[in-house]
């Protein structure tokens, strides 16, 4: 019999990855273990090697161990991928041990991404103060559809020899029933307030997304405020009027560009977390994945500037979502606002002429408000 969650540990399994991965979630280890032991938290926490550095030096970006620590782990602490770094690896290695196969064994389908702004960093973002005041919502990005995984896909030749990219975006309805009552589930938590971002003008996964949608709402959520919106419009939105905004459902690709267009109100890609959920398992657990929005960053990777702050709030989306103590969540995340309004600035977020600091001390600077 399945041991039931309450009572056995919840494993966690700590992948740093490439570029400034190990970098910042070196940071975000040392909180997590912080909170671990001060919340007395029953987990179980393991390190395996994962990325190009792996495949370097044991020709497998993940090698076997680390393979089967993802199918025993509950929640994946993930630093970042370098997709782009990759030559001379065969297209079956790239494949078997990219992030999307890891996303897919883990059976995730939510990806939360959550945005708030912090009042410290306000001369630091290119908005205005007026507009990121209050700032506080939460993409629903779907994670396990849309052109990420459709087929057909790849790189042919059509009969005159000239070379045709193909990628294929589709969504059956269960797959967006799926995320779509995730997200009103969550709305309803919140400010009540769904707004599900499709293009139905032109896509007809789209127009079939906002037909579900509908009657989902319809059928089970009526207290909940659904807005449709198109993406376009979505991100001219997303920097007139973010305050407009508290659950954001849309689909793996536009999430992905538009959690990344948002980061400009935080001030940094540095600055936003994410937590990506499995249905529950039979324990009554949801199998996740935490990882910063951001990736690599080969641009400053192995110099010690990153800021960790991404992948520590990170660490509270798992206290939050997987370990299920609130408290500690946020404890964390006041810790992070703590320590910005105390003026810990790594490079990135740090104004022209302002002392920055580096990784660790930025690490240092939330340890020492917990
Ligand atoms: N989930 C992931 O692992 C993930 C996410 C995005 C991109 N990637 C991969 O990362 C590689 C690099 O992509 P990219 O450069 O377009 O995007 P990136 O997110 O790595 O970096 C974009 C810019 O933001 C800066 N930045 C990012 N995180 C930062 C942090 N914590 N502190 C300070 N500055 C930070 C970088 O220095 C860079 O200037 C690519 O191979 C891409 O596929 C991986
Ligand atoms: C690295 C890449 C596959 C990934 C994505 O597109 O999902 C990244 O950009 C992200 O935002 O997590
Ligand atoms: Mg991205």
């Amino acid at each position: 019999m399945t041991p039931s969650a309450a009572t056995r540990p919840l494993h966690v399994l700590v992948l740093g990855g490439d570029g400034i991965g190990p970098e910042v979630t070196a940071q975000a280890l040392r909180v997590l273990r912080h909170m671990q032991a001060k919340y007395a938290l029953p987990m179980q926490i393991e390190e395996q090697p994962y990325g190009n550095a792996t495949w370097r030096a044991t020709g497998s970006l993940m090698p076997a161990a680390t393979h089967a620590a993802v199918d025993r782990t509950d929640a994946v602490l993930f630093g970042a991928v370098d997709s782009l770094d990759r030559a001379g690896m065969p297209a079956e290695e790239r494949a078997r041990g990219s992030l999307l196969s890891l996303r897919r064994r883990l059976g995730l389908f939510a990806n939360l991404r959550p945005v708030r702004t912090e009042r410290a960093l306000d001369e630091v973002s290119p908005f205005k103060p007026r507009t990121l005041a209050g700032v506080d919502l939460v993409f629903v990005r779907e994670l396990s559809g849309g052109v990420y995984y459709g087929e057909p896909r790849g790189i042919e030749r059509d009969a005159d020899g000239r070379r045709r990219g193909i990628n294929t975006h589709i969504y059956d309805e269960d797959q967006i029933i799926r995320a779509a009552r995730f997200a009103f589930a969550l709305a309803r938590g919140r400010r009540g307030v769904l707004t599900s971002v499709d293009k139905a003008n032109v896509m007809e996964a789209g127009a079939l997304w906002r037909q579900v949608v509908t009657a989902l709402h319809h059928d089970e959520f009526r207290d909940v405020k659904l807005d449709h919106m198109l993406a376009d419009t979505c991100g001219l939105m997303l920097n007139r009027d973010p305050k407009r905004f508290d659950v954001i459902l849309t689909d793996n690709l536009f999430g992905d560009v538009l959690s990344d267009a948002a980061a400009g109100m935080a001030g940094s890609l540095g600055m936003l977390p994410s937590g990506s959920l499995s249905v529950p398992k039979p324990d009554g657990r949801r199998r996740a994945l935490y990882e910063p929005v951001h990736g690599s960053a080969p641009d400053i990777a192995g110099k010690g500037v990153a800021n960790p702050l991404a992948a520590i709030l990170s660490v509270a989306l798992l206290l939050r979502w997987s370990a299920g103590v609130e408290a500690a969540a946020r404890e964390v995340e006041a810790a992070v606002t703590a320590a910005l309004d105390a003026g810990a600035r790594s490079a990135d977020i740090a104004l022209a002429g302002e002392p920055a600091l580096g990784t660790e001390a930025m690490g240092d600077a939330v340890l020492a408000r917990l």
